[in-house]
């Protein structure tokens, strides 16, 4: 599909969303379409993502996306890493709007996309930081740090550790979670739980690596 047809594409969200069984209501529904439109709007001039096929985009990170919600049950502040245009973030805050999450990406062009998100879809529960994930500063830490496509889990940690409230974990999103990946992750910390998880129209099993601080090394 080479345009945006919401006509076509939210039959396929919907039954996606039923088979995940989340609870969304019509407004959500129809948070995720403005949000996919303005992803392939955006995408078509400021290259977000290299998903360029707008019903792809449905299964590749819409329902990628909602389908690790059920992993942040209790999050209360949740920080993405590395958001790029807003996955998995922007489809967190319109799923669990109790939450609040922030985004942050080095990328300007990226930021500036998902402030425009957040105006358009009036998303009051995200803040949008354009910042080295390193070099970020807040006055409340974080329960879950997310990421996707990010990076080394290792890297990851060490970059993001500092924003991690106490008692709190990190939750990556990946294809797979390589063994060396694991065993390279600083002392204190180590995987939790490794969730593999299906995604409605996609083959490939997906992973939910759950990172925490060791608690014997405290
Ligand atoms: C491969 S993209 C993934 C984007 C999105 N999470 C997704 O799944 O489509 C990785 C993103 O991380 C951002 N990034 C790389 N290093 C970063 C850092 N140190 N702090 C914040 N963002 C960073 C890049 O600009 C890029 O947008």
């Amino acid at each position: 599909m080479k345009f945006f047809d919401r006509n076509a594409i939210a039959p396929v969200l919907a039954n996606g969303i039923k088979e995940l069984k989340l609870d969304l209501n019509e407004q959500q529904h129809g948070q995720l379409l403005d949000y996919l439109a303005l992803l392939a709007k955006w995408n078509s001039v400021y290259n977000l993502t290299s998903v360029r096929d707008p019903m792809q985009m449905v299964t590749h990170h819409a329902l990628d996306s909602l389908a690790a919600v059920s992993a942040f049950e209790g999050a209360v502040r949740v920080l993405d890493v590395g958001a790029g245009g807003g996955l998995p973030g922007i489809v967190l805050a319109i799923a669990r709007p109790d939450m609040k999450v922030a985004l942050i990406d080095t990328v300007h062009k990226k930021t500036a996309f998902l402030t425009q998100v957040k105006a358009e879809l009036g998303l009051a529960n995200v803040t949008v930081h354009t910042a080295r994930v390193e070099q970020l500063q807040v006055p409340h830490k974080f329960d879950v740090i997310t990421s996707r496509a990010f990076a080394d889990l290792s890297d990851f940690v060490n970059w993001s550790g500092h924003l991690l409230a106490e008692g709190g974990k990190f939750i990556a999103l990946k294809g797979t979670a390589p063994a060396d990946e694991q065993e390279r992750l600083p002392g204190d910390w180590k995987v939790s739980q490794l969730r593999a998880i299906q995604v409605p129209g996609l083959q490939a099993e997906r992973h939910l690596v759950f990172i925490e601080k060791n608690q014997q090394t405290v």
